[in-house]
């Protein structure tokens, strides 16, 4: 068993062949029985396009209205002041220092008008991706010194500014993409501020997917980090993650965020998700070692920020629970289908019965 343990008498993480670990029944489980809730603490990003319409404290989003109480300068928006008091009662002065610096910062994105030439761009692999980052750390160390500098020099100056405007080059024409990877990244320095055991599990979870599709989504995401610890306030630079750590958040943020679907806020369904909109992500790392299966016996369900996982069916005791990574129509797809999606998705070949029944059938 690991530190991601279950305060259920029903579940509890365990290893299992070939998928790392795995959520198995400490008991016979009922059909429709609830088996965790949660409002842990977690990663999340509204997505920049959004930010007006989904409550930054409770995700309450109602039909693409926008909600009245606002804290421009962070960039976030409430639907009633209990939401806005929750939320800004956790930040104390110097976080929310960092906050609207971080937000004044991303504001700039959208001003780079120069593209770079996009051709001739490959896909970073393992190693590629792991020397960038441990690079980086040098200059991370470096930024952190001059912030806690009693007097910044010319140089450091020079310097600060050098980084800060690596971060805003521009690699996509969507500046709202790179705004959000800026506010994703930020949320990581948040929780580690605010919940420094959510990192700790996060870097225990498990993942076969690197995050980048092409390296210049690497260097752009290496540069924004940089950017980002250059607006700590010096009492906070201790909280700046070393860039290692970051990489691999940002590849488990990959495999195990869960989408934030505009359908799914009041009625979950897998339905409502199709036809509805991602309005962010969010990574729970304590609902995250839930393995998957093509035929799923937990679901899960959102009701504004608060996850439900439920049975599907009964289960015996002793047996490993899945639930699903595919949206609800995926599922009828063939096997060959849901293992492209599942391995473009999520990096893994399934091994699930389902799978292994059918691919035996067609073989
Ligand atoms: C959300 S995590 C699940 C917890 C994970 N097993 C762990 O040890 O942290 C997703 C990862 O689990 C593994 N996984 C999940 N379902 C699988 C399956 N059906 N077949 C093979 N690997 C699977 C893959 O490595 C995937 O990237």
């Amino acid at each position: 068993m690991t530190s991601q343990n279950y305060t259920s008498d029903a579940i509890e993480s365990r290893v299992t062949p070939g998928a790392g670990i795995g959520v198995f029944s400490k008991r016979q489980l009922e059909a429709d029985e609830k088996l965790y809730q949660t409002n842990d603490e977690y990663f999340s990003v509204i997505y920049r396009r959004y930010w007006k319409e989904v409550c930054a404290s409770c995700y309450n989003y109602d039909r693409g209205i926008d909600w009245k109480v606002k804290e421009n300068n962070i960039g976030l928006a409430f639907c009633t002041e209990d939401c806005r008091n929750t939320f800004m009662s956790k930040l104390d002065d110097d976080m929310r220092v960092f906050l609207a610096k971080v937000e004044e910062y991303a504001r700039k994105r959208k001003q780079v008008r120069e593209i770079p030439d996009l051709e001739d761009d490959i896909i970073p692999d393992k190693r590629i991706i792991e020397e960038s980052w441990n690079d980086s750390q040098h200059t991370l160390l470096d930024i952190v010194d001059v912030i806690n500098s009693e007097k910044i020099n010319k140089r450091q100056r020079k310097f600060i500014n050098e980084i800060q405007a690596a971060g805003l080059q521009a690699y996509d024409e969507d500046s709202e993409a790179d705004i959000d990877s800026i506010k994703n990244l930020t949320s990581y320095i948040l929780t580690n501020i605010q919940s420094p055991s959510t990192v700790a599990q996060t870097l225990e979870l498990s993942t076969t997917l690197e995050p980048y599709t092409l390296s210049r989504m690497l260097d752009q995401q290496v540069n924004h980090y940089l950017a980002i610890v250059t607006l700590l306030p010096p009492s906070l630079s201790r909280f700046a993650l070393a860039a290692p750590s970051i990489a691999k958040i940002l590849a488990v943020d990959r495999s195990n965020s869960f989408g934030i679907w505009s359908g799914s806020s009041d009625k979950a369904s897998a339905q409502s998700e199709e036809r509805s909109e991602l309005l962010g992500s969010m990574l729970v790392p304590s609902l995250s070692r839930f393995n998957h299966s093509c035929s799923p016996t937990v679901s899960k369900s959102r009701y504004r920020k608060t996850w439900t996982f439920s049975t599907t069916n009964t289960v015996n005791k002793d047996s490993e629970l899945f639930i699903t990574y595919l949206g609800g129509d995926e599922s009828m797809l063939k096997v060959e289908d849901r293992r492209q999606r599942l391995m473009n998705g999520w990096g893994f070949v399934c091994e699930c019965s389902k799978c292994t029944k059918e691919s035996n059938k067609s073989d």
